[in-house]
């Protein structure tokens, strides 16, 4: 198997009691994942948990910092391009709260191997479901994939889901720099490009069970992006000539308001 087979991004906020405990876990599961975490200057010290453990894994755990919480979104896109520039074949999304068991990076790795180009764990498939959420963040999350299949006819069950495998192929085929949202949007948005430049995606079932250790960074925001953006992107889609443009290459943009927000990331050196 080559080296930069496989590559786990981890966007941390303030995950002190996660962090070290989430990398043990798949390092132990000894499948030659390599894990790479994106934390957004968390006051709690996560970004210092992890560079000690770097000696731990020479070679496998790699640390980007960012010097304030500028979103999911933006951490997830910088973790594809470093992981795309270093040539890793298959790239994972993971929340760092044992919210999504390290067991099943496997599975869906499995998925990706017999033929599916994006594999997402998803709780809305036969088989899969959720444990300890509470209830309101279970409607929130059902009503939330239900209001975007209606909106956008996207035949995904789990539209939010945050643990995927992509197959490289589909991080290079989509112009990264156009992909605007930063909450659960950007969840949905990497979706309904990947379905629009027609890559087959494969739900694979898994139980997401509530973080014991931390918080959750949910808030209102979030909710608010989620529904004016599956609304954006159905408007694209029919009148914007989305897939054209959200396609690598493409010399037209979307969203031209995307190069002011990235001039606001300041990077740790
Ligand atoms: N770098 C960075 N990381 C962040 C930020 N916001 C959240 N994170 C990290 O992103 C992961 C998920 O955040 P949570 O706040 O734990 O998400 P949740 O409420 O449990 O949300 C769950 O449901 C969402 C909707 O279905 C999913 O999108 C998400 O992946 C997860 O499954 C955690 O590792 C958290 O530290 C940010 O601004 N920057």
């Amino acid at each position: 198997m080559p080296d930069l087979e496989k590559i786990v991004i981890i966007p941390t906020y303030n995950e002190r009691e996660n962090i070290a405990l989430i990398i043990d876990a798949i390092f132990a599961l000894r499948q030659d994942f390599h894990v790479l975490v994106i934390d957004d200057g968390s006051p709690d010290g996560t970004a210092a948990i992890v560079k000690a453990l770097q000696s731990n894994y020479p070679g496998q755990l790699f640390l980007e910092q960012r010097t304030g919480k500028l979103g999911l979104g933006t951490a997830y896109i910088h973790g594809f391009k470093w992981s795309l520039a270093r040539g890793y074949r298959f790239i994972f999304e993971m929340d760092a709260d044992f919210s999504h068991s390290p067991a099943d990076l496997q599975r869906l790795y499995e998925a990706c191997k017999q033929g599916a180009d994006m594999a997402i764990g998803s709780r809305y498939v036969a088989g899969g479901g959720t444990v300890n959420w509470p209830r309101n963040r279970i409607l929130l999350s059902k009503g939330g994939s239900l209001y975007t299949r209606l909106i956008t006819w996207m035949p995904v069950k789990d539209t939010t889901a945050g643990f995927v495998c992509y197959r490289a192929e589909v991080l290079e085929s989509i112009n990264l720099d156009q992909i605007r949202f930063l909450g659960y949007a950007f969840q949905i948005e990497m979706k309904f490009a990947a379905w629009k430049l027609g890559f087959t995606i494969k739900e694979v079932p898994i139980i997401f069970e509530d973080r014991k250790f931390g918080a959750s960074k949910m808030h209102k925001g979030i909710v608010k992006e989620g529904i004016l953006g599956v609304l954006k992107l159905r408007w694209y889609s029919l009148f914007k000539d989305y897939r054209n443009r959200v396609k690598n290459n493409s010399s037209t943009s979307v969203f031209p308001a995307m190069q002011r927000d990235d001039q606001k990331i300041k990077w740790v050196k």
